[in-house]
């Protein structure tokens, strides 16, 4: 199979905040913008694995700042980390100044998704090769993260958490 790069994945949704989706402080609620997250994230998982896939984890959600009622919201996903069937995918998440138009960074979170078979069975998929700076940089720190993931899910014990481990040595 052959390598793909982040790019070939990269989704963008940019939508607005409404009335009907925000909180009595007039901010979008947390659980419209993981929904917002989980929509952009499956299409990068589809554009890189061109299968089904299914969320299999949220690993990292981080609400950094809130995002008031009319803003203009960009969720920018894409493929961090391919391993065998499953796929680490980086969401960004940027707030347009109503004024000045200036983006700047509201949110991040970080899905493992898993592409299947009709049956519902994981099932191979490409290779990611990162290009940018960043991209390495998460490359290089999505098996530590997957580690995480599979402890917490009581998928993998604590102790071959191998890159995990290799943190605290
Ligand atoms: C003509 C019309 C067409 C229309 C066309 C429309 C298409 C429109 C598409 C829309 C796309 C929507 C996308 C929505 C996405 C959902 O919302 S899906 C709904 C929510 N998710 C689910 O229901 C998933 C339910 N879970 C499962 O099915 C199974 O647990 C999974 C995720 C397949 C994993 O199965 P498993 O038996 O654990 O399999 P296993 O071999 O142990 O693990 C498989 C891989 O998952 C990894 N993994 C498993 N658990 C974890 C975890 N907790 N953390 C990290 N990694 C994990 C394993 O490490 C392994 O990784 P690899 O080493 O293979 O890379």
């Amino acid at each position: 199979m052959d390598a793909k790069t982040p790019a070939e994945s990269r989704t963008i949704l940019t939508d607005l905040v409404l009335p009907s989706e925000t909180n009595p402080l007039n901010n979008l609620f947390g659980g419209e913008l993981l929904a917002r997250m989980d929509r952009a994230a499956s299409i990068a998982a589809r554009r890189h694995s061109r299968r089904i896939v299914v969320t299999a984890s949220v690993n990292h959600v981080a609400f950094n700042k809130a995002v008031p009622l009319g803003s203009v919201v960009t969720v920018e996903a894409a493929v961090s980390r391919a391993f065998k069937s499953s796929m680490e995918i980086f969401i960004d998440v940027w707030v347009e100044d109503r004024e000045s138009g200036q983006r700047s960074k509201a949110n991040e979170a970080i899905y493992t998704f898993v592409a299947v078979d009709e049956t519902g069975a994981p099932i191979k998929v490409p290779p990611l090769e990162p290009e940018t700076d960043l991209e390495k940089e998460r490359f290089a720190a999505a098996l530590r993260r997957k580690q995480l993931s599979l402890v917490l899910a009581g998928k993998l014990k604590p102790n071959e958490a191998t890159e995990l481990k290799a943190l605290f040595d």
